[in-house]
């Protein structure tokens, strides 16, 4: 069980998140949602120790999470574009690998092969040597999935994964995400801008008003009424 408790950050006499608490099962994709500035980002970010939070604790079983636990998807833009979509979700895997086998560029058989897997999981069988630089907004978002897949965490956060992406498309990844991460058992925590999207894919749904967590529930406790309240005034 992943554990946030009491979770504060301010930005000098801004306070961008308070009193936060809630729980996320492994196997489950948790949305997040809220008004632009609600506190979305910012939730995110110190969950995956990028913002140092000022307040509370983030406990994975208890115990105080590891930041290699949490892997955040890389937007697309962040990907490598000279790089084949393998290399770039090898990436995700470096931290297991000696510096010097990403110097001559040589990887082990096994993280190859679970490298392809993960390719596999988000519908990219046959792209492993294509150039990220190559490929549609849709398929690079694919591979930052991969890649974040690739880092082998417990915790997945990503923060608006599909947000330059037409309807179908980014459909399409959010199914992926959602089905690798019940599949592998990882949590799953997403903020998402679409409510329809969020409806179609989600177990749970966390809402943020000003900072503070106004909704955290079951998908299907939740109707559209309900996630409305979360974005009014
Ligand atoms: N680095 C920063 N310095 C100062 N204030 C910040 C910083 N980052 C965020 N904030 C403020 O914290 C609040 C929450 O911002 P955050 O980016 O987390 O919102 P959000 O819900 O992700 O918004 P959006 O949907 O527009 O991305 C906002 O008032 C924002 O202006």
């Amino acid at each position: 069980m992943f554990t946030v408790t009491d979770l504060e950050k301010r930005y000098g006499d801004e306070t961008a998140i308070t009193d936060v608490s809630f729980s996320l099962e492994p196997g489950s994709l948790a949305v997040l949602v809220g008004r632009s500035g609600a506190g979305k980002t910012t939730l995110l970010r110190c969950l995956n120790d990028l913002e140092q939070s000022d307040g509370g604790s983030i406990r994975f079983d208890g115990e105080p999470l590891d930041a290699t636990d949490v892997a955040l998807v890389f937007q697309a833009g962040a990907l490598l574009d000279g790089k084949s979509a393998l290399e770039n979700v090898l990436d995700g895997g470096l931290a297991r690998e000696p510096l010097w086998r990403e110097l001559v560029g040589w990887h082990a058989p096994a993280e190859k092969r679970a490298a392809i897997e993960r390719l596999h999981a988000v519908d990219l069988d046959g792209y492993a040597t294509r150039r990220v630089g190559d490929l549609s907004g849709g398929e690079r978002q694919r591979v930052g999935v991969a890649r974040a897949l690739h880092q082998e965490p417990r915790v997945l956060l990503a923060d608006e994964p599909v947000a330059s992406l037409d309807p179908a498309t980014a459909r399409h990844v959010l199914d992926r995400l959602a089905a690798v991460v019940r599949r592998e058992g990882v949590i799953g925590l997403v903020s998402l801008h679409q409510p329809r999207l969020a409806d179609a894919v989600a177990d749970r749904f966390l809402g943020l008003a000003e900072g503070r967590l106004t909704l955290d529930a079951p998908a299907d406790d939740v109707d559209p009424d309900r996630i409305a309240e979360v974005y009014r005034d």
